[in-house]
């Protein structure tokens, strides 16, 4: 049987007319596609032009109210207790007070890039309190700062992803709110990683923030333009989030006070979370500060009523002076390496160095090993991504992926299964954990998912177990396996986070605070293969990372158990007092 010429004829212009439309369709989403990208980027330009004219009129204001580093200085010198003092009793005014700050946070923010942005309301807030009559609020004219995700209202909050540039929140976050009741004045905003899923501090819209005691390094994150302003002396107190380390790693590589409390003891509402559905590892919000004295003010004035009415979900524990200012000598546990990743000499000694003073105060110290940190480690991992970074991939479309975030994204997003299957083996010759997180598989099943929760509940019931056989009230340890990485290596050592990434699988309040700097001594000791034989490959990594560190800062984490942030606080407090 043939066919007529014309049918062919017919068929023929059919299918090309068809073709015409497919055509034109994959044309208009091409162009759609294109039209996207542009217009985040212009929306990208204009955000960075705005944020620099935001700073540059906020540095006239300072020229023309004849603000100098001088003045500045006077204030910026005080402690809390002295600045909280000066404030209540009349002796500062907030505006001056604000004045001073924002000076320091510019200059601090030149050298680190630390700000998003300043809020440009701060002067009226300030302004308001010195006309303010009847009784003063415990943070009367204390200047705070608030990390990025903390809506703010009128504001932006993008966590780094211009996804988030289409509308300004309307309200502010519950820890804003109660900052401003209490008399404060959140007065910058400051900067993240893109998703603040990692412990970088860097994104495409506001730039890599630096760490102030070497600009070659990270602050950490996700809290680390906290980190960054706090520790280059441009706030006293601020107020950061923590996930996995997110408070506590800028805080010991900036050379901060930092406090992750147990999840729920602080409203987080209002603060922006990528992951916000995921039900067994939650964030915790919590303060950030230069002295331990900063934290617990914090702590003191933001657990009260305010808060508890704002958000009745908290639990309404208020601040116990009581076991904070005890006197009462505790059973202490103390690590200097988990199994994971041996820390660098420095690290271990700050831990000693903690240990000799809180013996010599009178506590009895004993040696403790967290049980089994590699399932629960990868426990923890495994509920983090266990959508492999889907949430961020959808807001992400469009946007450049930040270098900070390049490896992580790629590994779960872009890299076929079968190749990372390829890619865990290998990496589990070199690091068994780091190799089973990368072949670690997605969560399909609501069965998986909560057979998961169940294995993180046996995993606490174990870990409470052991720390009630051993009869102990805390728990210190090092702060990391590390201090400040250079910036945009921490993935490529990324199971350092196994120190503070422990504390919340198990959901007790964790807080960083400083004991030492990285000294010549350290340093030989890291080369020395005796002491630091690096047999694994992120140790060695972390060996190439950590060289020229000397003075960079070394903090130790103490830790106890759930709701008992004044246990923490209290060994804080006695650390910073008697060591260095
Ligand atoms: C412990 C082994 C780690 C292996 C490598 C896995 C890499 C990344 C895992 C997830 C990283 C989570 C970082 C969380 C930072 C944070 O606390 N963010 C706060 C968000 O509110």
């Amino acid at each position: 049987m043939h066919m007529p010429v014309h049918a062919f004829r017919d068929g023929a212009s059919v299918m090309k007319k068809h073709w015409k439309l497919v055509g034109l369709g994959v044309g208009v989403l091409l162009a759609a596609e294109i039209y996207k990208k542009y217009n985040r980027k212009r929306r990208i330009q204009q955000r960075k032009d705005e944020v620099k004219k935001s700073c540059a009129r906020l540095r006239q204001q300072l020229q023309n109210d004849g603000i100098n580093e001088a003045k500045s200085k006077v204030i910026t010198d005080l402690s809390i207790t002295q600045l909280q003092s000066k404030l209540q009793n009349g002796e500062l005014k907030a505006i001056d007070v604000l004045r001073a700050y924002q000076y320091k946070a510019l200059e601090v923010n030149d050298k680190t890039n630390c700000i998003v942005e300043p809020i440009k309301e701060a002067e009226v807030w300030a302004r308001e309190l010195d006309n303010q009559t009847g009784p003063k609020g415990p943070l009367h004219g204390i200047p705070i700062s608030i990390k990025e995700c903390y809506s703010i209202k009128g504001y932006f909050v993008t966590a780094g992803m211009s996804y988030f540039l289409d509308k300004v929140v309307d309200d502010d976050a519950v820890l804003v709110k109660v900052v401003k009741a209490a008399g404060g004045v959140p007065f910058v905003r400051t900067n993240i990683p893109q998703t603040m899923m990692t412990f970088e501090c860097s994104n495409p819209l506001y730039g890599n923030t630096t760490n102030p005691h070497d600009s070659t390094r990270s602050p950490g994150g996700s809290s680390g333009g906290e980190g960054a302003l706090i520790g280059g002396g441009g706030s006293i107190l601020g107020i950061g989030g923590d996930i996995g380390g997110s408070i506590r790693i800028p805080s010991h590589m900036c050379g901060i006070v930092g406090l992750k409390p147990t999840v729920q003891r602080l409203s987080l509402n209002g603060s922006l979370a990528l992951n916000s559905g995921q039900t067994h590892v939650k964030p915790s919000g919590g303060p950030m500060a230069n002295s331990v004295d900063g934290v617990v003010l914090a702590m003191k004035v933001l657990l009260d009523d305010t808060l508890f009415t704002l958000d009745p979900f908290v639990p309404p524990l208020k601040f116990n002076t009581k076991v904070y200012e005890s006197k009462k000598p505790l059973r202490i546990g103390y690590y200097t390496d988990d199994g994971i990743i041996t820390p660098v000499p420095a690290c271990v000694r700050a831990v000693h160095e903690a240990k000799q003073a809180l013996e010599k105060l009178g506590h009895t110290m004993v040696p403790f090993s967290p049980p089994d940190v590699h399932a629960a480690v990868a426990r923890y991992t495994r509920t983090v991504l266990a959508e492999r970074g889907d949430i961020a991939a959808g807001l992400l479309a469009g946007d450049e992926i930040d270098p900070s975030y390049k490896l992580m994204y790629h590994t779960y997003q872009t890299l076929p299964n079968i190749l990372r299957m390829f890619f865990g083996l290998l990496m589990k010759t070199q690091d068994r954990l780091a190799g089973e997180v990368v072949s670690q598989r997605r969560i399909w099943f609501m069965l998986d998912w909560w057979d998961l929760h169940d294995e993180i509940t046996a995993y606490k019931s174990k870990f409470i177990q052991h720390w009630r056989d051993m009869n102990l009230d805390a728990v210190i340890s090092p702060g990391l396996a590390c201090p400040a990485l250079p910036s945009f290596k921490s993935i490529r050592v990324s199971t350092v986070l196994s120190y503070t990434a422990l504390w919340n699988l198990l959901n007790f309040p964790a807080g960083s605070v400083p004991v030492s700097k990285v000294t010549e001594n350290d340093q030989k000791q890291l080369n020395d293969t005796e002491v630091y034989p690096a047999k694994k490959y992120f140790e060695r990594k972390l060996k190439e990372f950590c060289q020229d560190g000397v003075g960079l800062p070394v903090n130790v984490q103490c830790i106890a158990l759930p709701y008992q942030e004044e246990v923490v606080l209290r060994l804080m407090k006695e650390i910073e007092t008697n060591t260095k």
